[in-house]
This record gives structure tokens, C-alpha cells and sequence, in this order.
């Protein structure tokens, strides 16, 4: 029976008891992210093949269910085959979801273009922007791959692999231009203790886990400096905005970066020392350098990389981002980390979002003030909002 048609589990279905085929689904990257990934779509009932890129790591996946590399003590579902072979890994899955590091991306799309069916979806769970070109995932994936852009979808969201490995609940957002495509992912990855919602804003989406990583650095380099729960709430407000302004100058929608794939992941990201770049921004806080913290991160802190790109991208769009420039700065070694602090990072007396809603037009034009300030000028004007408003 072919893979993509084995029948795993039995429902029951209006007409009684009714077989469900198990869908044929691949991940490339079997680093922390992309196994506990593979874990998520085998515990959803999905026939999860796992390609790694070391055999011995593959061979300890497949016979032995653990990657002690990256997710150690972790008992993996016994459905899951792990595979050094690009091809076989692939074969004829109807989804390929993608989690390597974003930089290595481009150097992987050659081999793997010609082994993506017609009708295969191609989902990223990376978070990161590609140097030199600045381009999301998805755009990498779809110039690389020439697919279109209704077959790709992005996965973000509170997502830190060794919690969800050890089933701690929590829920994603899958973005995708096409809302069905959405639709059948999200249907995929969810399971008991993982909830995937749907949106078609794949900007603000796939923005959203880029940008709380260099927000994370910064709240990881106080933390390493010794200051308090003050400046860290003071940086996660404050990068918010900062956030919001950058992914709505880029298309993206604010409320998207109020819901999981914005707030929610700052939060979890912000303030948990499984975040690689929470930790590679408390080394740089506790005075370590730039290149001494790449020697001590032995997994992926995608932040490092996207400083220099989302600079340029928000200098494009004259969109001002103090706190990213401050981490640019002390990764620069030019800035001392003890000076990276909210109250530095404006000439303006208005911090974005703050100023009393006098009906005033906020001159700092911080989009996540503009729901609400829309929101309240039609109850004072007597109307409703509708959810498309
Ligand atoms: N970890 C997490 O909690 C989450 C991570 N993400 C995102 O997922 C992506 C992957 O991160 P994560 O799994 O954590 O990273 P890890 O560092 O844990 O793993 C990286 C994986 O990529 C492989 N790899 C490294 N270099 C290459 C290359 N040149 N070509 C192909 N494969 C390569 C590694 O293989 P090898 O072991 O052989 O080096 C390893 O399997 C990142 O964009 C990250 O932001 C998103 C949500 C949560
Ligand atoms: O994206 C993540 C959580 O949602 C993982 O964060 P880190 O890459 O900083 O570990």
C-alpha cells in the first residue's frame, strides 16, 4: 500500500465507524525544532518521515526513537523513520514541512526542487531572514523551489521545542495566501497537546518569529547585565511596537503581532532560558563577544543573522527601530551592554502607544496604537466594528 494511503486510525463518521488515511508528511531537519516538529505531526496521526543530514543521527532516530543531539530524554513516537537521504525522505509526501537554519536554506533548495511533487505544500517553520537579499522563508522557498505561492505556508508561533517535546500544551499559527492550504496544514499539526490556528497574513506571520528573536537578544543582554523585571518589560512593550511597525511597513497586519505569532512569541521567547537567542543575548550582556557567543551556541539563535538584514529593511521603509539597533550596536562590540536601555531608545517624549487618547493623530504613527484608536473612534461616533475592521 502506498504511504500516502495507509490507513492509521478509525473514526467514528456520520455513516458509523469510518477509516482514516493517514497523510504521508516529511520534515527536513532533524535539529530541536525539526524533531519535536516530526513529534507533533506523528502524535496527529501523520506517517512522519524525518530527514536528517548525519546518518548516524538518522540510524539513532529510526532504530532507537531518540535524538540525544538535540532533544535529549525525549522518547519519540515509535511511527516516526528518520532518513539521511533527501529523496527517500521526500518520496511522495503531500507535505514537506522545512526547519533548518534559515542561512542554509538557498545552498539545500538545488537538491531539493526537483523532488517536489505538483500538488506537494511546502510549509516553513524557519525564523529567520536570509542575508544580502533579505527575504523571508517563504519567499526563499518559493523563488527556490518555483512553486506557487497558494502551496506555501508558514508555521510560527510560542513554540519552544523542549517544551512541546515534553507535550506541554500550546498552540501555532499557519499562514498561507491560500486559506485552504492553511486549513489542511493546521489540520495536520494539531494533535492533543499542540493547536494550530489559520490566518492568510504570512507578512505579519513569518515577521512576527523573525523579529521577537532580536527582541529576545535585547531582553537576554539586560538580563546578563543584572538589570531587572522593569527594563524587561519595558523592552518587551517597547519592542512590540517596534515590531509592529516594521511587519505593517512591510504589509502585515498589527493584530497579527498581538496574537501568537507576535506577542505570544515574544513572550515565550523573551522570557525562557531554552531561547538560544535569550541566551545568546545574556552572554553578550554578561560580557562575552560577538564571535565568543557563536563558538558557545552549539544550536541555531536565527537572531544573530537577522540584526544586519532587518536594519536595512526598516532603513528602506523608514521605520525606526532603537532597540534592534542597540543589539546591532553591542553585537558591533560598540555599544557597552549596560547602556542598551528603553529610555535611550527615542528623542520623542511619546513612546509609541503610550500618549492618552486625546484624538490627536499619534505623531510616533505606531500601528499597534491603530485598532484601537479606530476601534474607539467609531464607538464615539456610535457605529460597530465589524471583524474585518
Ligand atoms: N528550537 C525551537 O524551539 C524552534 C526553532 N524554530 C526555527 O526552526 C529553525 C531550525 O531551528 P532548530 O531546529 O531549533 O535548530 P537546531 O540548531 O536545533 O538544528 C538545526 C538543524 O539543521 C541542520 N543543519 C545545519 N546546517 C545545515 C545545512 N547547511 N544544511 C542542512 N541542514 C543543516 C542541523 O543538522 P546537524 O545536526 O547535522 O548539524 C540540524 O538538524 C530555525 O529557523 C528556528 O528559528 C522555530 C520554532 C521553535
Ligand atoms: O522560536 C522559538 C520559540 O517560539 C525558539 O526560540 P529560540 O530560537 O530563541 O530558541
Amino acid at each position: 500500500m502506498a504511504r500516502t494511503e495507509r490507513v492509521a486510525r478509525v473514526a467514528r463518521g456520520k455513516r458509523g465507524l469510518v477509516a482514516v488515511p493517514t497523510r504521508a508528511v516529511t520534515v527536513l531537519g532533524a535539529g530541536s525544532w525539526g524533531t519535536t516538529f516530526a513529534k507533533i505531526l506523528a502524535d496527529g496521526g501523520s506517517d512522519v518521515t524525518l530527514w536528517a543530514r548525519r546518518p548516524e543521527l538518522a540510524r539513532e532516530i529510526t532504530e532507537g526513537k531518540r535524538n540525544s543531539d538535540y532533544l535529549p530524554g525525549v522518547n519519540l513516537p515509535q511511527s516516526i523513520r528518520a532518513t539521511a537521504d533527501l529523496a527517500d525522505a521526500v518520496g511522495q509526501s503531500s507535505m514537506v514541512f522545512v526547519s533548518i537554519p534559515s542561512q542554509t536554506l538557498r545552498s539545500n533548495l538545488a537538491a531539493l526542487a526537483p523532488l517536489i511533487g505538483p500538488n506537494t505544500v511546502v510549509v516553513s517553520l524557519m525564523k529567520g531572514v536570509e542575508k544580502g537579499t533579505g527575504l523571508r522563508m517563504s519567499e526563499v522557498l518559493e523563488l527556490g523551489l518555483g512553486i506557487d505561492r497558494d502551496r506555501l505556508a508558514v508555521a510560527s508561533g510560542p513554540n519552544l521545542a523542549l517544551e512541546i517535546a515534553r507535550e506541554q500544551p500550546t498552540a501555532a499559527v499557519v499562514s498561507s495566501a491560500s486559506l485552504g492550504t492553511a486549513e489542511s496544514v493546521a489540520m495536520v499539526a494539531s494533535n492533543r497537546y499542540f493547536r494550530s490556528f489559520v490566518n492568510t497574513d504570512v507578512i505579519g506571520t513569518e515577521f512576527g518569529g523573525v523579529l521577537k528573536n532580536l527582541i529576545a537578544v535585547a531582553i537576554g543582554i539586560v538580563d546578563g547585565v543584572g538589570y531587572g523585571e522593569n527594563t524587561k518589560a519595558s523592552i518587551i512593550t517597547r519592542g512590540l511596537a517596534e515590531m509592529t511597525d516594521f511587519a505593517v511597513a512591510y504589509g502585515g497586519r498589527p493584530e497579527t503581532m498581538s496574537g501568537l505569532a507576535g506577542l505570544g512569541d515574544l513572550i515565550a521567547t523573551a522570557s525562557s532560558p531554552l531561547s538560544r537567542n535569550n541566551t545568546a543575548g545574556r552572554l553578550l550582556g554578561q560580557g562575552y563577544s560577538f564571535s565568543d557567543v557563536v563558538e558557545r551556541m552549539h544550536q541555531t539563535a536565527e537572531g544573530l543573522s537577522s540584526v544586519a538584514p532587518i536594519l536595512t529593511l526598516a532603513a528602506a521603509r523608514g521605520v525606526d527601530m532603537p532597540i534592534v539597533q542597540q543589539v546591532s550596536q553591542v553585537l558591533a562590540g560598540t555599544l557597552n551592554p549596560r547602556d542598551i536601555a528603553p529610555h535611550l531608545t527615542t528623542d520623542s517624549l511619546e513612546p509609541q502607544g503610550e500618549r492618552p487618547n486625546d484624538g490627536r493623530q499619534n505623531r510616533g504613527g505606531s500601528a499597534l496604537r491603530r485598532p484601537f484608536q479606530r476601534a474607539f473612534d467609531q464607538l464615539r461616533n456610535g457605529r460597530r466594528g465589524s471583524p474585518s475592521d
